[in-house]
């Protein structure tokens, strides 16, 4: 809530003779300050002249009490002149000194206020902590040299006051004294908090300096750094346009942020000389306190709630209670003993007891006092059992051993019943999903492809030099192998999680099939036995419908001849009959209309016959799925165990004729070779190292950067190239010349003017086309990793595609399923009805059962005619109800409807959802 800073003003009159001269004025009734200068100025308390302390705190700051226990921050800020009695209404004149308690001041007031609040609230957990600082300058210190302490009572913080006021500066400080006020207590599932601050600012004298401005004008200011910041805050905060406060330009208004134009509700005590000689003071403070005025505070409650562990909370505050109780027993009872034992009433042995008793409580409170230190426990007293007995040992060893076979008893089940839960999880597995070999197959394909380098010239290098066994090349080797398995893995859980989902999705569709099929068998059977009655309803309401068509000709002609000879009586009189026959013959034929279904049944039998078609297709369906994935895990499970069981490749018989001394060359030059190769090798193993480091990197952080990304393919490229002069040396060594014939014309004046190059010049130029292999490299493979990304969108798309065309599938079938069973519901009344129709003795009581109850009753009410009639009405009434009241498309969804004959009424209750 928004809240404005109150201003009060105290004028010191203590101490000045009534011949000083008085510049200022106070009336408390319409809360005004009267200047000399007849200036009036409205502020929220303008406190009596000569008002004691009590009045002060009643009048000014009391209500603050409630708003801090409420969980508000409060702030009192004694502004002024040096010796207006700043300190002594905040404190009182000098706290040691004060013996008589109307002198105190507003803070210690204040505090004992708040003490007993909590004893009013008795319910709720109190924490109250003390802090006090003095501002000199810019420097902060603490008065209290211990920071914020936690205070038990009234009595502690009066404690911390005293040795507070003993640090105060004697002048240019200013003070501020802060007290905390934590609470909690239960309310029915939750714990509240509140931690709220009270805050009292002593601020320093507000004299002034004379300075010159920078247009050289002479001004006064503050002396004090934090009164002139303060000064421009409060101006600033009462300035509407302004939106720059400057807080942090000076530690007190720092610290005071919250007191001006922050959450705090602030009181804002000026106090004032009556002197005129300290008219200019007396006014800047009042002016600066009007501004203060205008400032607006959002105050607001600092309070939350916790749910959790409530029972816990609960049982600590029940703890708490217990604990304070039990120290205040024994307190008492210490009072007692020590009274006892001081006046000599009791005999010596009860004495030494009480002394004891006193001895212990005293090792206690040591113990629990805030010197010892936290959480200190007492350390575990080894007990030393002297037994030398063997027979304590043997049992010892017996249950050690029985320990162990009960051990080893669990481990073994666990493990069984481990492996029965595994063996359980593979085999769901295999019946639950099958694969698409294409897709799996192409997958791998592009992984080993990523693997073995573009040329694979890495695996026939090592061919070639089959000694070759580094540590690095095993590790590179084991990383590659592992990153095509995690790969493969992956790919393969994506892939039988999409085959299982499919399966699960065929499942329901057999399953709902089947639910349709049975329905509709169902509704088939009621139709066959229901046959007969409704064509003997149907013979006998064709007859109806002949009679009725008779009469209405005969009914039409009479018309037409009164027509003619205008007698107007019997024109009108057959006239109705002529209507009343037509619509009776409508409703009768659509009756007849009702007990024709030959079609009906011949549709049903069709439509069950693809159903049961459709239910074979998926059931074969499911069966190749399976098929498909149990032959896919065979391959896996034989393929794992023929790398399994792999041994070291032996050299190759080719490979050793390769690397057999070349006679043709001579001794000499062959042991260069060789060297070169050599050092070739070593090259080779270096930047195979560098590889492999970089691969393990990218593996500890899962991606790897731009720079990490290209120096990999150098590596890999620069290895390839090493590779082919391996290669090409070695085949030297073996006597083929690797070396073809170019045949091609530009390609040989190509091969001539590389000849002709220098040394240099041909080292830059490898240089470009090395680097520009690099970047070629690195563009096909972020292209492949955006084929992989699109692949796998595509992927995704597909799979919701399916799972949508099965999900419209389903609902497809159980539309049906309800159309079907709707029908049978039907078929159920519609028999019913025409069993009563054609005097079957249906009974009304079973047709009510049967026919269910709901919604909106239509009665036709038959007073004083037969049932038969009636009844005969009532049908015709129903058709005609039902087609007026169905929609044509949903015609073939009959409605539901519960019919009653009651006494000489029939009750026919619509039940339709729709
Ligand atoms: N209303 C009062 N009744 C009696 N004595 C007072 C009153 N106001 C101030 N005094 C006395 O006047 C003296 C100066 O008061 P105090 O130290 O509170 O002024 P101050 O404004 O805090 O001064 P400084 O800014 O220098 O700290 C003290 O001795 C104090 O006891």
């Amino acid at each position: 809530m928004e809240m404005h800073i109150e201003t009060a003003v105290r004028i010191h009159t203590s101490g000045y003779s009534p011949n000083d001269m008085v510049c200022v004025h106070s009336n408390p009734v319409n809360n005004t300050i009267q200047l000399a200068n007849s200036q009036n100025y409205p502020v929220n308390y303008a406190l009596p002249a000569d008002c004691c302390q009590n009045t002060v705190f009643t009048t000014t700051a009391a209500p603050l009490v409630n708003y801090l226990v409420e969980g508000c921050d409060v702030s009192v800020v004694t502004l002024g002149q040096s010796g207006t009695g700043k300190s002594y209404t905040l404190l009182g004149p000098g706290f040691h000194c004060a013996a008589s308690e109307a002198d105190h001041g507003i803070i210690p007031r204040f505090i004992r206020e708040v003490f007993a609040k909590m004893k009013q609230y008795r319910d709720r957990n109190w924490c109250v902590h003390i802090a006090w600082s003095q501002i000199c300058g810019e420097n902060v210190q603490d008065l209290l040299g211990v920071g914020s302490i936690e205070c038990r009572n009234i009595s502690d913080v009066f404690q911390l006051i005293q040795v507070g006021m003993s640090n105060i500066a004697p002048k240019c400080a200013h003070t501020l004294f802060t007290l905390t006020l934590e609470q909690q207590w239960v309310v029915e599932t939750s714990v509240q908090h509140r931690v709220s601050t009270a805050s009292f600012a002593d601020l320093a004298g507000t004299e002034k300096v004379l300075v010159y401005d920078s247009n050289g004008m002479m001004q006064t200011i503050p002396t004090d750094l934090g009164i002139q910041t303060l000064q421009r805050c409060i101006m600033s905060l009462s300035d509407f346009n302004c939106s720059f406060v400057p807080y942090t330009q000076s530690v007190l208004t720092t610290l005071l942020k919250d007191s001006f134009g922050g959450r705090a509700k602030t009181l804002l005590i000026c106090c004032v000389s009556p002197l005129a000689q300290d008219f200019t003071e007396t006014l800047y403070t009042l002016q600066l306190g009007l501004r203060a005025q205008m400032i607006k505070n959002f105050v607001t409650v600092n309070s939350y709630a916790t749910f959790e562990s409530t029972q816990e909370n609960c049982d600590v505050f029940g703890l708490q209670f217990a604990a304070n109780q039990l120290l205040k027993l024994v307190s008492n009872a210490e009072e007692l003993f020590q009274r006892l034992v001081a006046n000599d009433l009791l005999p010596k042995s009860e004495q030494e007891q009480i002394s004891q008793w006193l001895m212990l409580k005293q090792e206690c409170e040591d113990c629990l006092s805030e010197n010892s230190e936290p959480h200190r426990s007492l350390e575990r007293i080894e007990e030393e059992i002297e037994s030398d007995s063997s027979e304590s040992e043997a049992i010892e060893e017996e249950e050690k051993e029985s320990l162990l076979d009960r051990v080893q008893g669990l481990m073994e089940t666990f493990r069984s019943n481990t492996d029965k839960l595994v063996s359980e999880a593979n085999c769901a597995n295999v019946t639950n999903s099958c694969t698409k070999e294409s897709m799996n197959s192409s997958n791998n394909e592009y992984h080993m492809k990523g693997a073995r380098g573009r040329r694979g010239s890495i695996h026939s290098a090592e061919e070639l030099n089959p000694c070759l066994s580094l540590n690095t090349l095993r590790i590179n080797d084991d990383v590659e192998s592992q990153k095509i398995a995690v790969t493969s893995y992956d790919n393969k859980k994506k892939i039988l999680k999409q085959i299982a989902t499919a399966l699960e999705l065929n499942q329901k569709k057999i399953s709902d099939l089947e639910k349709t099929i049975r329905v509709k068998e169902n509704l088939m059977e009621k139709l066959l036995k229901h046959k007969d009655t409704k064509s003997s309803a149907h013979h006998k309401i064709e007859q109806k419908c002949q009679l009725l068509r008779k009469e209405y000709k005969n009914a039409e002609v009479k018309f037409l001849q009164a027509k003619l000879q205008k007698n107007h009586h019997l024109e009108g009189k057959y006239k109705s009959e002529v209507v009343a026959l037509e619509e009776r013959l409508r409703d009768t034929e659509s009756l007849k209309n009702l007990t024709e279904d030959g079609n009906k049944l011949l549709e049903l039998e069709s439509s069950l016959h693809t159903d049961r078609e459709k239910l074979k297709k998926y059931k074969q369906e499911k069966e190749k799925y399976k098929q498909i994935y149990e032959k896919q895990l065979k391959e896996e499970r034989s393929k794992s165990k023929a790398s399994c069981e792999s041994v070291p490749k032996t050299p190759d018989v080719k490979v050793v004729a390769l690397i057999k001394p070349n006679v043709s060359l001579n001794s000499e030059e062959l042991e260069s070779l060789r060297h070169e190769i050599r050092n070739l090798r070593k090259t080779r193993d270096y930047l195979l190292e560098l590889r492999c480091k970089i691969t393990l990197k990218s593996q500890n952080k899962k991606f790897l950067n731009d720079s990490d990304e290209r120096k990999l393919l150098q590596y890999e490229e620069a290895i390839e190239a090493i590779d082919l002069i391996i290669e090409y040396k070695n085949s030297i060594l073996c006597g083929h010349l690797p070396v073809k014939e170019i045949e091609d014309h530009g390609d040989r004046m190509l091969m001539e003017r590389f000849l002709k190059l220098s040394e240099n010049e041909m080292r830059i130029l490898l240089h470009r086309y090395f680097e520009k292999i690099i970047d070629l490299r690195s563009s096909s493979k972020k292209l492949d990793l955006e084929i992989l990304d699109i692949e796998n969108q595509h992927e995704n798309l597909a799979y919701r595609v399916q799972k949508l065309s099965h999900n419209l599938q389903l609902v497809r079938s159980d539309a049906e399923r309800r159309i079907a069973s709707l029908q049978q519901q039907h078929e159920d009344k519609l028999y019913l009805v025409l069993r009563n129709l054609t005097g079957d003795g249906a009974d009304n009581e079973r047709i009510s059962r049967v026919l269910g109850s709901r919604h909106s009753a239509v009665t036709v009410q038959v007073a004083g005619a037969s049932k038969q009639v009636d009844k005969n009405r009532f049908i015709a009434k129903w058709t005609r109800y039902r087609q007026e009241t169905v929609p044509r498309q949903l015609q073939s969804v009959p409605p539901q409807a519960k019919v009653t004959i009651e006494k000489n009424k029939i009750i026919l209750q619509k039940t339709n959802k729709n």
